[in-house]
């Protein structure tokens, strides 16, 4: 059964049209990213399958349950961790933390409060007022209020927004251990380089569609490739080299290689051109590389015509 099961959602704010049919399939287990730039639908979607917020038309399930018509059981099997950081002042962090389990109906839960709060080094803080918390330290409450009820699908929104390195480690110590525990995780971030590092599995948005869906991996491999920066000292660049020219600026050439192999044929063409090469380098592509390439829409109108209707018959592969 899947974790989360999207389909065909649309939401319209007004005349805004915030998701135009989104459908996606996130499995059990993964480790899923949900990109876009601000405004994409990102945290509308996420809204949705928190029942927080309802879709125009199509449906969401967690874990078979429909977040609409059987919310309590979708809203058990689901641990959200929101953007905005809302708190009751009064309380303690541990009173917090009980009230939580509460909703859930989990009387005897300080074993597993402990223990959350002792993984996000929030025990020296459980009888501090919420008041009195640092921000980053109300952020981990925050984690720690969508754990208590040890959901199997973990939804974090931009948890790491403006925390400190520490934070962030902690944060995704405790993520990735669940999540080798069984758990399935889906985040959305700005930061990218965390998204690569953590997911498994990505889906891009862009104005309300899902515009790209692959392994993290392959979404690397198979848009930006690498990169071979070649600066020449005399020469010029052979003719047979023009099509790998991503970006030339005088001597200074960018070109487009795919794998390693590619690189001995491009050095061996300006030997024989007679090209001297005073400066060389070999940049991997990064999710950085691949998301600005998707959300440039020359690129997906020119290059990537095939991979936007993969998705756009149901977004699911
Ligand atoms: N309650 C609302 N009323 C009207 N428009 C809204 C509402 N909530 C969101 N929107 C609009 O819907 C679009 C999608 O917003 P959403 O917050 O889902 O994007 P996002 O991808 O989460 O962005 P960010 O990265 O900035 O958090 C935006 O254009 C936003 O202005």
């Amino acid at each position: 059964m899947a974790a989360i099961q999207i389909t065909n959602v649309k939401k319209r704010y007004q005349s805004l049209q915030a998701l135009g049919g989104v459908s996606l399939t996130i499995e059990e287990g993964e480790f899923f990213g949900l990109l876009g730039p601000n405004g994409a639908g990102k945290t509308t979607l996420i809204s949705i399958i928190a029942g927080l917020n309802h879709p125009d038309s199509g449906n969401v399930t967690v874990h078979g349950h429909d977040v609409v018509s059987d919310y309590r059981a979708a809203r058990r099997n689901l641990g959200v961790v929101p953007q905005e950081l809302v708190f009751d002042p009064f309380f303690t962090v541990r009173e917090t933390l009980r009230i939580q389990s509460g909703y859930y109906g989990l009387k005897n839960n300080d074993k597993w409060i402990d223990e959350v709060m002792e993984n996000l080094d929030l025990t020296g803080k459980a009888d501090t007022n919420m008041r009195a918390l640092s921000g980053g330290m109300k952020r981990r409450v925050l984690v720690a209020q969508a754990l208590v009820h040890k959901p199997p699908v973990i939804v974090l929104d931009e948890p790491t927004a403006g925390v400190d390195v520490e934070l962030r480690q902690t944060l995704w110590r405790f993520i990735s251990r669940l999540n080798r525990e069984g758990h399935t995780v889906v985040l959305t971030t700005h930061y990218l380089e965390e998204a690569q590092e953590q997911c498994n599995r990505i889906a891009m948005l862009k104005l309300g569609q899902v515009v790209a869906l692959d392994s993290t991996s392959a979404l690397i491999k198979r848009i930006a490739g690498s990169q071979l920066l070649v600066n020449l000292s005399s020469g010029s660049l052979p003719a047979a080299l023009q099509p790998l020219v991503l970006h030339a600026d005088g001597s200074k050439f960018s070109l487009r290689v795919n794998e390693y192999a590619d690189v001995e044929p491009i050095l061996g063409a300006l030997r024989h051109a007679g090209a001297v090469i005073e400066d060389m380098q070999l940049q991997q592509a990064d999710l950085e590389d691949v998301f600005l390439q998707i959300m440039d829409s020359k690129v997906s109108a020119s290059g990537f015509n095939v991979f936007a209707d993969e998705y756009s018959a149901g977004g699911v592969k």
